[in-house]
């Protein structure tokens, strides 16, 4: 499933988080490539580890891990660690696979998820489109900052060359309780259906408590915690 979040950051945090990124240093962005990305990469990525690093992080996955659309199409187990690029000049990253294991000890995850939180105004830079190959069909976009997009780790995906301005953009990827996308897509459309019956069904109705019932079955069905 590829899916748009409209507006995760709202203007005021959207320019905090870009005023925060101000006070950071930048790294080559090969460095954190796996073997066969490393060829294509060509941006730069924002050193987090200092305490202005650490509050930016925080404050982000704070906003992804509170948002119920995330919540209900990702149903997330684990985030991993965030990584904020900045590409310019003609950089880009070429078309590419992302690891299916990352990070170490009790960070460690299997990406089922990748995201892109993007964070320049799409009218300040040209190119940098992010493209997703899915079965059948080739996904192009570049949404407002602000918005996240969802797709499939699984995916053969790359982001155009940026050939004016800046584009910043915060990237990541989600281990899901539910590994297999097409039962991740069934608990979304229940919960989207449990969200609109909600304002048309008391609560305690016996619909309502079907539906709980049933998604919670499923879940415990299909979930590995
Ligand atoms: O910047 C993006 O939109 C995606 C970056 C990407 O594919 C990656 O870091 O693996
Ligand atoms: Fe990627």
């Amino acid at each position: 499933m590829l899916l748009t979040v409209s507006s995760l950051l709202d203007p005021a945090e959207l320019a905090d988080v870009t005023s925060a990124l101000d006070g950071l240093e930048w790294k080559d962005g090969t460095a954190t490539a796996g073997r066969s990305a490393r060829s294509v990469k060509q941006n730069l990525q924002a050193d987090l580890r200092g305490r202005a690093g650490q509050d930016l992080h925080e404050q982000i996955l704070r906003k992804l891990t509170g948002h119920p659309v995330v919540q209900a199409a990702a149903r997330p187990k684990k985030f991993s660690r965030l990584v904020i690029s900045q590409t310019a000049d003609g950089g880009h990253y070429g078309n590419h696979t992302d690891n299916a294991i990352m990070g170490k000890g009790t960070g460690r995850l299997r990406t089922d998820i990748s995201f892109t939180l993007f964070l320049s105004p799409p009218d300040s830079y040209e190119g940098g489109e992010l493209v997703v190959d899915l079965p059948g069909y080739t996904q192009t976009l570049k949404p407002d900052a602000g918005d996240l997009v969802l797709y499939p780790s699984s995916s053969i995906h790359q982001v155009a060359p940026v050939t004016s301005g800046i584009r910043l953009a915060c990237v990541g990827w989600i281990e899901s309780l539910v590994r297999d996308s097409f039962q991740r897509e069934i608990l979304f459309d229940l919960e989207n259906l449990r969200a609109k019956m909600r304002g048309q069904y008391p609560q305690g109705s016996a619909e309502l408590l079907t539906l709980d019932k049933s998604i919670a079955n499923l879940m415990r069905v299909w979930a590995e915690t």
